[in-house]
C-alpha cells in the first residue's frame, strides 16, 4: 500500500509545481508516484459547484460549513480513485487535501468558531466520509507578496478568467488561512507535519531545491 504525502499551503504558494517535481523525482528514483489534486473542477458534481462559486457565479452566499461539506464531498467522490492510487503506487502525492478544507473554511467563521469548525471538517472527512489519513504534510511557507505575483504567473484557470478567484481576491482571507495552517501544523492535525521554506531574500527558491528537502523529509 503506498504512502500519501500531501503539499498543503495558501494560494499560489507553489504546491502544484512542487508536486509535480516531486512526482518526476520519485518515478525518475524508480519509485511509482502519482499526482491527486482537489478540488477536481469539471469531473465531480461537488467539483463543478465549486468552481461556480470560486468563479463568483453562485446565486446564493455559500456560508463555511456549506462550502466544507461540497469539498468534502469532491474527495469523497473520488475515493475510489485515491483507493485505486494507493493500491497501485509507492507514493500518492495530494495537491491539497483535508487541511485545505480546515485552514479555509475555518478562516471563514468568526474566530471562536474557527477550531470547533476545523475539528468538524476532520470528523467529516476521516471519519463519516472515510478518506484515509495522510502518512506526511508539508506546509509550503512562501511570504505572501510572492505568493500574489505567482498568482498572476498562473495559467489560465478551467473554472474562471479571472486573475484572482473569489478566495484569492481576499488579501484578509488569505492572512486569517495562514494563521490557521500555522495553527494546525503546531497542534499537528492530521499530522505529522514539516514545514518548507519555499523563498531566500524575496525569491522563490529553483523548484529541485525545494523538491530535494521535501524528498529529504519524506
Ligand atoms: N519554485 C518556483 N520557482 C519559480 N516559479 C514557481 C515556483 N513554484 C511555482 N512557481 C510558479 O508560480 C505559479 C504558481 O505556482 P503553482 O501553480 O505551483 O502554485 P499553487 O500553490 O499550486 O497555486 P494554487 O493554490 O492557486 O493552486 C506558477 O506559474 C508556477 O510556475
Ligand atoms: C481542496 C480545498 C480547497 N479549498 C480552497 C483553497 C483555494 O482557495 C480554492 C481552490 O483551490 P486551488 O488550489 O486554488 O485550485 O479552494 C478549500 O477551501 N477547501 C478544500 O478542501
Amino acid at each position: 500500500m503506498g504512502k500519501l504525502i500531501v503539499i498543503e499551503g495558501a494560494d499560489g504558494v507553489g504546491k502544484n509545481t512542487a508536486a509535480l517535481g516531486l512526482c518526476d523525482a520519485l518515478n525518475a528514483s524508480g519509485r511509482s508516484a502519482v499526482v491527486i489534486g482537489f478540488p477536481r473542477y469539471g469531473e465531480t458534481v461537488a467539483g463543478v459547484t465549486i468552481g461556480r462559486f470560486l468563479a463568483g457565479e453562485m446565486p446564493v452566499p455559500v456560508t463555511a460549513e456549506a462550502a466544507a461539506v461540497l469539498y468534502a464531498l469532491d474527495r469523497r467522490e473520488w475515493l475510489p480513485r485515491i483507493i485505486e492510487a494507493r493500491d497501485t503506487h509507492d507514493v500518492v502525492i495530494f495537491d491539497r487535501y483535508i487541511a485545505s478544507n480546515m485552514a479555509y473554511q475555518g478562516a471563514r467563521v468568526e474566530a471562536a468558531a474557527s477550531r470547533p469548525l476545523m475539528d468538524w471538517i476532520a470528523r467529516l472527512e476521516v471519519e463519516q466520509f472515510a478518506l484515509p489519513r495522510p502518512d506526511l504534510s508539508l506546509y509550503l511557507d512562501t511570504p505572501w507578496e510572492l505568493a500574489r505575483e505567482l498568482i498572476l504567473q498562473k495559467a489560465q484557470r478551467s473554472y474562471t478568467d479571472r486573475s484572482f478567484d473569489e478566495y484569492e481576491a481576499d488579501i484578509a482571507l488569505q492572512q486569517r488561512v495562514r494563521a490557521n495552517y500555522e495553527a494546525i501544523v503546531a497542534a499537528g492535525l492530521l499530522g505529522p507535519w514539516r514545514v518548507v521554506q519555499t523563498s531566500t531574500d524575496g525569491a522563490m527558491r529553483p523548484r529541485e531545491a525545494i523538491v530535494r528537502e521535501i524528498i529529504a523529509h519524506i
